[in-house]
């Protein structure tokens, strides 16, 4: 699958800075990975599992201590990742943690409203990750198309406001809307996540009035792309932008001011530098409607879309102390991670919850309650509940290797409302054995199994597959 590209590179700084860049995507040395692990693994507290170099495929996740069946194996914090662009459209979540803010009526309101105007898109509501199984297993209220236009458009507006309470909403309470204070973007569930997401990445980002406007123009002209073409694109800035923003704080840093730029530079990659990479463009499988002769148009025209966006953003965010960084052949790189070892950012909706809530009370409450609520169902129609979801990148879950008979899964609880990445056991785990999860349906046929795994570059040889293997 993996080929090398079809023409030289249009980016001036692929060639000025073609050492810099070798190094910046090289594969760390074993020892200092093997350290860079060990201490977040320590940091973190996860202490029952441990990522190992010895195993059969590059890296993996080993376990540290023995597992049951449903045992909680790792929660892992993002290092980044974002809400797709559509999707913010339709569910409104904490910009950093990707909790759902506001209240349940201004979630539902919101929706009501979107759908009036004919601007949501919706899906119905699944809370499914990567490779899961659906989580919830409790009946819904029965859902039909929805129609906005039965509700008046007084009652939507107080949902949103917050004029208008709904039954029981209370045990459903949900964080404060706490806005940027440069763009009306980007919302958080508390201060601490707003100063948080402005450290990390929006400072860099924010598009709002207190931007000089030349680079909010240009901003402006990077996030349209992105969101006409492919919302990666949002992901792969932030991973740049939080990487500047670290070697900015390193350099303020009394144990690091000794060190060259590029040194620093190194170090605020780190932790990307640990994720397994290919060029977005060489290993992108082809569509079902080109066929071999159109293969090296196509992967020109990835190459030149991800240039365009890199353009973009370069306009926006440039630093010549971190040059390498803005090369198109990092950019691909960092792209290519996203879609190698992205785990589907899933945050279950708590409106699903509310009106599983409703549906459950006894008879009396639930006739009395659903006077309310039955007419907002209706209007809501089958979509009545929009899943969080966006891509993102887990340090220790993206070391997780593939296997179709996994013991583990990706997996969220009804406790897990935020973005964290949830790995359970599917069955008892000792200590010492590799952790695996599915990347793909486990349950197609042995060829359509082989098929989607070729998008990560490799033939399985698990057991199953091994059994399954036609002779
Ligand atoms: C998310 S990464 C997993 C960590 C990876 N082993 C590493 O060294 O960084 C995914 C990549 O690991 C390798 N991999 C994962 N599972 C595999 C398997 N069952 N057989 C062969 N290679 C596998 C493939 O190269 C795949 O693209």
């Amino acid at each position: 699958m993996a080929r090398s590209s079809a023409a030289a590179s249009p980016c001036d700084l692929d060639r000025e800075f073609a050492p810099q860049i070798a190094q910046l995507l090289a594969t760390p040395p074993l020892q200092s990975a093997q350290e860079y692990y060990d201490e977040l693994i320590q940091s973190k507290k996860h202490d029952g599992i441990r990522v190992n170099y010895n195993g059969e495929h590059g890296k993996g996740v080993f376990a540290n201590k023995d597992f049951d069946e449903d045992d909680l194996i790792l929660k892992d914090q993002m290092l980044v990742g974002a809400q797709h662009s559509l999707n913010k459209i339709d569910c409104t979540v904490c910009s950093y943690c990707f909790r759902f803010i506001g209240s349940i009526e201004f979630q539902i309101g919101q929706r009501l409203y979107l759908q009036s105007i004919g601007s949501s898109i919706g899906c119905h509501s699944e809370r499914h990750c990567h490779g899961s199984e659906s989580g919830s297993s409790t009946d819904s209220p029965a859902a039909t198309e929805g129609n906005s236009d039965t509700l008046p458009q007084e009652v939507i507006e107080s949902l949103i406001t917050g004029e208008t309470s709904l039954p029981f909403s209370d045990h459903f309470a949900l964080p404060e809307i706490v806005s940027c204070h440069g763009c009306d973007e980007e919302r958080y569930c508390s201060q601490s996540c707003a100063n948080s997401d402005w450290e990390s990445y929006h400072s860099l980002l924010c598009a709002g009035s207190n931007t000089e406007p030349s680079r909010r123009s240009a901003l402006h002209k990077f996030i349209e792309h992105a969101n006409g073409t492919n919302d990666i694109f949002l992901v792969a800035a932030k991973t740049i932008t939080f990487t500047l923003l670290r070697y900015k704080k390193l350099k303020k840093h009394p144990d690091f001011q000794a060190g060259s730029n590029f040194s620093l530079l190194m170090e605020a990659w780190k932790p990307f530098s640990m994720g397994f990479k290919k060029r977005w463009w060489d290993y992108i499988a082809l569509p079902e409607d080109v066929d071999a002769s159109g293969e090296d148009s196509f992967r020109q025209e990835i190459r030149d879309l991800a240039f365009k966006s890199l353009q973009l953003l370069k306009d926006a965010i440039f630093d010549a102390e971190c040059a390498p960084l803005f090369s198109l052949e990092v950019y691909g790189h960092i792209i290519g991670m996203f879609e190698l070892n992205n785990l589907d950012l899933v945050v279950a909706s708590p409106v699903e919850d509310y009106f599983i809530h409703i549906y459950d009370l006894p008879d009396d409450e639930k006739d009395e309650a659903e006077k309310v609520t039955m007419p907002i169902v209706d209007a809501l129609g089958e979509d009545y509940s929009v899943n969080c979801d966006g891509t993102a990148f887990f340090p220790l879950q993206s070391c997780m290797n593939h296997s179709c008979c996994p013991n583990a899964k990706a997996f969220k609880r009804d406790e897990d409302n935020d973005s964290h990445a949830v790995i359970i056991a599917l069955g008892p785990i000792s200590k010492g054995d590799e952790i695996t999860i599915s990347y793909i349906d486990e349950d197609l046929p042995y060829e359509e199994r082989q098929a989607e795994l070729a998008d990560y570059g490799f033939t399985c040889t698990c057991s199953k597959c091994q059994e399954e293997k036609p002779n």
